[in-house]
């Protein structure tokens, strides 16, 4: 007999948190019938947990009814007993409107959540099997049809910037931003319509929010094929599973690359990564694909891969001994290795008051208290010239030319990596996790 739903999602969050659960948890709820159904699934849990549950409720200023939506939220949570907080976003008018407004949306639930180390999102299988659809209408592989994962873990790169009074109405959890959070999603085994049906069961509300219907919107032309292709064998079910099969596969992947990155390279001392070119060449085509991606994101903190027709050319570059840049990096061949290091061009401009913890180019964390008024941006040509007599070894030219360097106007005070000033100013900090190495980037890129 399948398990009830609420047994799945008691499972799915002692998969997620472990055993021992947080005081106080965050939940993304829309008004739409997932992540109702996910709110009330989490108030049933609670009893048996006493987790304290912070609602919050975007308002993206789209559409007409988003206000009402966000009303009905918040009276449920009223009737409940939870706090609940309206957000609101405001669109500049960059990129894909959908895209934007995701990103927007995390980026404001990251700057509500005061301590709370978790925010559940009620994403289904539905999600799952409309996600892979979308992607292999791109052409993607096994990394871009792999499921979403029932975790993810975001990381600050700064301290998140405070909401003002005109960004969020409602309550606030206590506490103070840490290092990130993470996203749990523990409704992802189950489907759309048996949330719906959990809900009309238990007379609870919901909004069918209309855009989820206007075929303007490439999800919504997706849900309506997906319908047509179930007779088929095509169904939610069917493409959720193979989305699960290329998580696995992906992982494995993963773990085969990061096995082959122990025989053919080695971290530099600035953050820089070396190759041993005729180990790297021997490897096979997806182990080097993988390689060189996640390298390439390594040094430049990029959010996203370069594309793969970029990467083949670069790979074929490669083969040939000549370097290149792409995405932020560049690439440097002799006869025996590559080294891929931070492109001096892409940190050129990067300038920011020195202040202690901050981040600088998404890698580098301040961590030395220094007096006020000074500047960190790139070594550059004007830094390497100045620090001509005092250097004490470090990596080459190329690669230093875009360290961080601590000035006082136009007087280098301190670089790390060349043995100048106090020691200790900023540290590696790779994709804003402190210590992180190349290969434990690799198994999560
Ligand atoms: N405006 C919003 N405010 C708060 N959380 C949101 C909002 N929109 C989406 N979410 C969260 O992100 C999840 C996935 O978003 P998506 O737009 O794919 O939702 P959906 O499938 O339409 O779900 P729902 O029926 O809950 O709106 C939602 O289930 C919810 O947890």
């Amino acid at each position: 007999m399948t398990p009830s739903l609420d047994q799945r999602f008691a499972d799915a969050m002692g998969a997620a948190l472990g055993p021992d659960f947080p005081s106080d948890i965050g939940l993304a709820v829309s008004g739409g019938g997932d992540s109702m159904a996910m709110l009330t699934l989490a108030h049933n849990w609670t009893h048996r947990w006493g987790v304290r549950l912070w609602v919050v409720t975007v308002d993206h200023g789209l559409r007409p009814e988003a206000a009402a939506e966000a009303a009905l939220v918040r009276d449920t949570c009223a009737e409940l007993g939870w706090p609940h907080a309206t957000l609101r976003w405001h669109w500049d008018g960059q990129g894909n409107l959908m895209d934007a407004a995701r990103r927007g949306r995390l980026s404001l639930i990251g700057r509500w959540r005061g301590g709370l180390p978790a925010v559940l999102f009620a994403h289904t299988r539905d999600d799952v099997a409309e996600t892979f659809l979308m992607r292999l209408a791109r052409g993607s592989g096994v990394d871009g049809l792999s499921a979403m994962a029932p975790v993810r873990e975001i990381r600050d790169v700064a301290p998140p910037a405070p909401l003002t009074e005109d960004e969020c109405c409602g309550d606030r959890p206590p506490g103070i931003a840490t290092e990130g959070f993470r996203v749990v999603r523990p409704c992802l085994d189950m489907g759309r319509e048996e949330l719906r049906h959990y809900l009309r069961v238990l007379k609870g509300r919901w909004v069918d929010d209309p855009s989820n219907e206007d075929p303007h919107y490439d999800r919504a032309r997706v849900r309506k094929l997906l319908a047509e292709l179930a007779p088929q064998g095509l169904g939610t079910e069917t493409l959720a599973a193979t989305a699960g099969r290329m998580s696995r596969a992906r992982e494995a992947l993963r773990a085969r690359a990061v096995a082959a990155w122990h025989g053919c390279g080695r971290e530099g001392v600035a953050g820089d990564l070396i190759l041993e070119r005729d180990a790297f060449a021997a490897l096979e085509a997806d182990t080097r694909m993988r390689l060189l991606a996640a390298a390439l994101q390594y040094v430049s903190s990029a959010e996203y891969r370069p594309r793969a027709a970029q990467l083949e050319a670069l790979l074929d570059r490669l083969d040939a001994g000549a370097g290149g840049t792409l995405h932020g990096a560049e690439l440097r061949c002799d006869r025996a290795e590559i080294r891929i290091f931070r492109e001096y061009a892409a940190v050129a401009g990067l300038r920011r008051a020195v202040t202690e913890g901050g981040l600088w180019d998404g890698r580098w964390r301040v961590s030395h208290p220094t007096p006020s008024g000074l500047e960190i941006r790139a070594l550059g040509e004007d830094g390497w010239r100045q620090s001509a007599e005092r250097r004490a070894g470090g990596p080459p030219h190329a690669v230093a030319r875009a360290l961080p360097a601590i000035w006082d106007g136009d007087r280098l005070v301190a670089c790390d990596a060349l043995g100048i000033g106090p020691g200790g100013t900023t540290r590696l900090c790779p994709g804003g996790i402190e210590g992180q190495s190349y290969p434990a980037f690799l198994l999560s890129h």
